[in-house]
C-alpha cells in the first residue's frame, strides 16, 4: 500500500536530511504509528506519501505507483485514494459542518444525491449526527477534528494519514478521536498516524515505527512507545541550578 525505498529527504542541503536512507513498508489494512521526538521526520514522512514533498532519493510508492513520476494531472488521483488530518484541523470556518464535509466531495464532482447520502452518514461514524448546521467557531476542539476526520473519511479513502490528530486536545477528547480512527480502521481503511503521545500507543498496542533523527530507530508489531524524558531532564537541571 505504502512503500519507501532508501528514501531521503534533504530539505536544505546546509542542515540534515529530515528522512535518511528510510525503507520500510505498510500493507493495505494495516494501523501504523509513526513516533519519534520533535524534528525526526515524521511529518516529512506523511508529506511525502501526500506527495507534497518529493524524495531527494530513493522512492515512494503508494497503491504501486511511484509518486515522484506521477505527472501532475495525475496527482490529484494519488490524493483520491488518501484522506488526510492534521493537528489544527484545518476546517473553513465559513461553512457549516454538513458543508464542509461535503466540499470534499463536490471537489471531485459527486453528484448531490451522492453527497446528502454519504455526508449524514460520515458524520454518524464520528457522531456528529445532530450538529451538522454548526459552524466550526461553535464546535469544541474535539468536536472540530471529529469534522475534520468526517471530512478526511467521506470520499473512503484507502489510507487515512493523521499527522498528531490528538496534539491539540485534552486526554479524554483524544480518547475519542482514537475510537473514530480505530472504527474508520476496522472499515477497512490503512491509517497511518503521527503522535507524540505514548499513552495511546502505549493503550492501542499496534505496529510501531520509531524515527530518530530521520532514520528508523525501531519497527514493531503491537509495541509501545517510551519517548525520552525531557520533563525529568529538565527538573533535575532546574534542581541543580538551585542548589547552586
Ligand atoms: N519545509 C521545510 N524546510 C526546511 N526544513 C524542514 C521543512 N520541514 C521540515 N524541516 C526539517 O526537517 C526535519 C524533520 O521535520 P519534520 O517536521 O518531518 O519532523 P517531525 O518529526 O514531524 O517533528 P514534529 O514532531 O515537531 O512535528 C526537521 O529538522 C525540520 O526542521
Amino acid at each position: 500500500m505504502i512503500r519507501f525505498e532508501d528514501v531521503t529527504k534533504v530539505y536544505d542541503t546546509t542542515s540534515r536530511p529530515a528522512l535518511n536512507g528510510v525503507t520500510t513498508e505498510i500493507e493495505r489494512g494495516e494501523f501504523v504509528f509513526l513516533v519519534g521526538p520533535s524534528g525526526s521526520g515524521k511529518s516529512t514522512f506523511i508529506r511525502l506519501v501526500q506527495r507534497e514533498e518529493k524524495a531527494s532519493t530513493g522512492t515512494v510508492y503508494v497503491s504501486g505507483r511511484d509518486v515522484a513520476r506521477l505527472s501532475s494531472w495525475r496527482v490529484p488521483h494519488l490524493r483520491r485514494d488518501l484522506g488526510v488530518v492534521f493537528q489544527d484541523f484545518r476546517l473553513l470556518p465559513n461553512k457549516n459542518v454538513f458543508s464542509n464535509v461535503a466540499f470534499a466531495m463536490q471537489v471531485l464532482g459527486k453528484r448531490r444525491g451522492l453527497i446528502n447520502q454519504a455526508v449524514p452518514e460520515v458524520l454518524e461514524t464520528v457522531g456528529l449526527q445532530d450538529k451538522a448546521r454548526r459552524f466550526p467557531h461553535e464546535l469544541s476542539g474535539g468536536e472540530q477534528q471529529r469534522v475534520a476526520i468526517a471530512r478526511a473519511a467521506v470520499n473512503k479513502p484507502a489510507i487515512l494519514l493523521a499527522d498528531e490528530p490528538t496534539g491539540n486536545l485534552d486526554p479524554d477528547t483524544s480518547w475519542g478521536i482514537m475510537e473514530v480512527l480505530d472504527t474508520i480502521h476496522q472499515n477497512g481503511t490503512t491509517v497511518v498516524m503521527a503522535t507524540h503521545d505514548h499513552e495511546i500507543v502505549n493503550t492501542m498496542r499496534r505496529r510501531v515505527v520509531e524515527l530518530e533523527a530521520g532514520k528508523i530507530l525501531r519497527d514493531e508489531p503491537e509495541a509501545g512507545y517510551q519517548p525520552a524524558d525531557n520533563t525529568a531532564k529538565l527538573q533535575s537541571r532546574l534542581r541543580k541550578s538551585e542548589v547552586r
